[in-house]
């Protein structure tokens, strides 16, 4: 291994903690993080897992059969029955395809969490195998071209014919055609496909169905479908998102996925499931699992990059005369990171949080208790916008961040934005969400003013905020916490209030909520950004005694919670809760604590501890070489490969010489 740069390692030197133990907290234990190392070394001395052609200097097609590659790769490595542990198989999937989405991403993802949590035993035993074996590869298909959002509307019918006992799949209509799924196009030859199910004329919405799209035999389509690829997008570039088209195509009435509704052979249609929304399961795993998986870690590679590199960078002067400085070392650059890097760590213990619940709340619904269900689809909802969009926005900056450099693909920083910001708008555009989480609000607000207590993440709802804020320059996390309480708790009345007026005031109530769903949506992302600041601190406080791992995620947690209202200093001002003084030593303090956490910059993102295959970044190597490989990455580049372009021939030669050696 090459000599690390010694102005990475100076940072090294100069950590105040040991960033091993903050990695075994990030990871949650330190067999966690062991096993995790285990898993990506095994991967990283596998040349199927590193070789390859380069990524970046590859065509669209050739992208994705690659990605194929991988995946006939992984899915051989899974059958030996080494990936029994998911948190295993998502270690490995992570190191093979870096910042990339695989061909079978939504095999995993959706697709067998669908067949595993919305059939009924028997279909259970007869489906779940094929998929778990890859005997079967299938995704998860419920957008169409012209709705994705608005579920009820989903044009795609499943109509019953009880003298065959089959379903009949059709799309009726330009529309209705599936459109975006991921690996439907030419991967998948299975699917779970969403359609409005009707039976006697009677339409009883969404549905799941299991559907063979393509011949085990030989991959070919099957009679009545239309199946293809949609076309190059803004990133995504190794899985094949497609469309898919159905011209009444029967399936037998046992590929209704019967979990949660059954259809009798006589199409006596049977609700099981308690909730309406049952049907919806598979979005709320994914929403809770995208918070840490795809926007906190994006987040956390781009921090790494960028922190990294402002180490090694130097330009300009600090001291007239003087030698040029790490980058880092201006303030407006620790400005553009170490709220981000905070704000990165903020998300990580939410993150967390939100996996653990998720699974625990689970339990509960597949026993058949689904009190908790409203709350954790407000929560999920809510907290997979929040993040989605504040790690997007932070990657754009750690991007600014690395100057010129950064707009290189060398960089890692595109490949990183364009993979995680689409999930600003899968499994639920973010504003939609937002809604979602202010419906759950707005029912808590009304509970709140009538005296009921509320429920847990909107327990303050219901209890006397403070009038006046208290916080002092010690920062204390109650404090911070009763400040986000109070903005959140005002502007969620404000909007409930506003609502109920424009009621009284004669509108009807879908008007009040749309003349009201701007401030709404800002008072569910105020609640957010409490919850975020409130699992921070209950991270705090649960932390067992690592004085010096306290100490800086104590510095981080101050930052991002002071960055935050200095941000929105509006929120916690105009009502008179906080004071211009107040606000003032707030706006001081992010310049102190950035400086008391600029020693440890490096080390904080070390503790993030991805390895260079993973981070894709010549900028942001562990080792800090950044030049010789910026040199030797434009060398490798397909255009270099000849002294002179064959368009020299085509194109330039005539017209600068008038003849042409073609
Ligand atoms: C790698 C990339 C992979 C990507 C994959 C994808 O993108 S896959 C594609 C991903 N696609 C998307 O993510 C599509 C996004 N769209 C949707 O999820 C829905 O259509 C909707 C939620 C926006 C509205 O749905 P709607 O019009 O049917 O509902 P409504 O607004 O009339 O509310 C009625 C009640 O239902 C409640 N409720 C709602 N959802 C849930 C739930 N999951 N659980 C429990 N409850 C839920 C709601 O709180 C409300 O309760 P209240 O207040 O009456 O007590
Ligand atoms: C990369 C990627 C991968 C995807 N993978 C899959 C997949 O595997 N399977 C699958 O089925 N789908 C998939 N999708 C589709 C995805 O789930 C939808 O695109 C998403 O849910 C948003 O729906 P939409 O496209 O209809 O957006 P629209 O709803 O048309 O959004 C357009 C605008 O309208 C606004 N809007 C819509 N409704 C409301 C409302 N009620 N209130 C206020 N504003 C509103 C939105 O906020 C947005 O600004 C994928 C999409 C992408 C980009």
């Amino acid at each position: 291994m090459a000599a690390v740069n010694p102005d990475l390692q100076s940072e090294r030197d100069g950590a105040t903690f040991d960033t091993n133990k903050l990695t075994f907290l990030l990871d949650g234990g330190e067999g966690m993080t062991e096993r995790r190392r285990e898993v990506e070394a095994e991967a990283l001395a596998d040349p199927e897992v590193t070789g390859g052609p380069h990524y970046h200097f590859m065509s669209r097609p050739e992208q994705y059969s690659d990605a194929v590659r991988k995946a006939v790769h992984y899915m051989k490595q899974a059958k030996t029955g080494k990936f029994d542990n998911p948190a295993d198989a998502h270690w490995y999937r992570n190191t093979l395809w870096p910042n990339e989405m695989a061909p079978i991403g939504l095999h995993t993802t959706m697709f067998l969490p669908t067949l595993e949590n919305n059939s009924s035993p028997e279909q259970k035993e007869k489906w779940a195998p094929l998929a778990k074996d890859f005997k079967i590869i299938g995704t998860y298909s419920q957008t169409e071209m012209g709705h994705g959002t608005n579920l009820k509307a989903l044009e795609t019918t499943a109509t019953y014919e009880p003298e065959l006992e089959q379903f009949i799949l059709h799309s009726p209509t330009l529309s209705s055609i599936k459109w975006w799924p991921g690996g439907l196009g030419k991967t998948s030859n299975f699917a779970v496909v969403m359609a409005s199910m009707i039976i006697k004329g009677k339409n009883y919405g969404m549905h799941p169905f299991i559907v063979q799209l393509r011949s085990l035999e030989d991959h070919t389509v099957i009679t009545g479908i239309e199946v293809g690829d949609i076309g190059p997008k803004f990133g995504f570039n190794t899985i094949d998102n497609g469309y898919l088209k159905f011209d009444h195509v029967r399936i037998p009435r046992e590929n209704l996925l019967m979990k949660n509704a059954v259809v009798e052979p006589d199409g006596t249609y049977v609700r099981i499931a308690k909730n309406e929304k049952a049907a919806y399961s598979t979005m709320i795993f994914v929403r809770a699992m995208i918070v840490l998986e795809v926007a906190t870690r994006g987040l956390a590679q781009a921090c790494t990059i960028a922190v990294r590199y402002s180490c090694v960078r130097r330009q300009s002067e600090l001291v007239p005369g003087g030698p040029e400085p790490k980058v880092l070392d201006f303030q407006t650059q620790q400005y553009k990171l170490l709220p981000v890097l905070a704000s990165c760590y903020a998300y990580w213990f939410s993150g967390l949080f939100i996996r653990m619940t998720y699974f625990q709340i689970n339990y509960e619904i597949q026993q058949g208790n689904i009190d908790l269900l409203p709350e954790l689809h407000a929560v999920s909802s809510g907290l997979k916008a929040f993040t989605s969009y504040g790690s997007m926005a932070g990657i754009e900056q750690c991007r600014l961040a690395c100057g010129g450099h950064g707009f290189s693909q060398a960089s890692g920083l595109p490949k990183i934005y364009t993979t995680m910001t689409a999930g600003c708008t899968y499994e639920g555009e973010n504003s939609v969400l937002y809604l979602q989480m202010a419906r759950y609000l707005m029912k808590s607000f009304l509970q709140a003013e009538k005296g009921e207590t509320t429920t847990n993440s909107v327990a303050y709802l219901s209890k006397k905020n403070l009038d006046k804020c208290v916080l002092g320059a010690t920062l204390s996390p109650d404090t911070i916490i009763a400040a986000y309480e109070h903005r959140a708790a005002r502007l969620v009345r404000k909007a409930g209030l506003r609502v109920n007026a424009l009621e009284a005031a004669g509108k009807p109530y879908h008007e009040a909520w749309n003349l009201t769903s701007v401030q709404f949506t800002k008072a569910a992302e105020a609640h957010c950004h409490y919850f975020v600041v409130l699992k921070f601190a209950d991270t705090l406080e649960e932390m067992e005694d690592e004085a010096e791992i306290h100490n800086v995620l104590l510095q981080l947690f101050q930052l991002y919670a002071c960055y935050g209202i200095t941000n929105y200093a509006a929120d916690f001002t105009e009502d008179g809760f906080m004071s211009q003084e107040q606000l003032d030593m707030v706006r001081l303090r992010v310049l102190d604590l950035m400086a008391d956490i600029r020693p440890n910059a490096v080390a904080l993102v070390d503790s993030f501890d991805y390895p260079d295959h993973i981070l894709g970044s010549v900028l942001g190597r562990y080792d800090g070489n950044v030049y010789e490989n910026l040199y030797k990455w434009a060398k490798d580049s397909p255009l270099n490969k000849t002294e002179v372009h064959d368009s020299y021939y085509k194109y330039l030669q005539p017209m600068i010489t008038g003849k042409s050696n073609l």
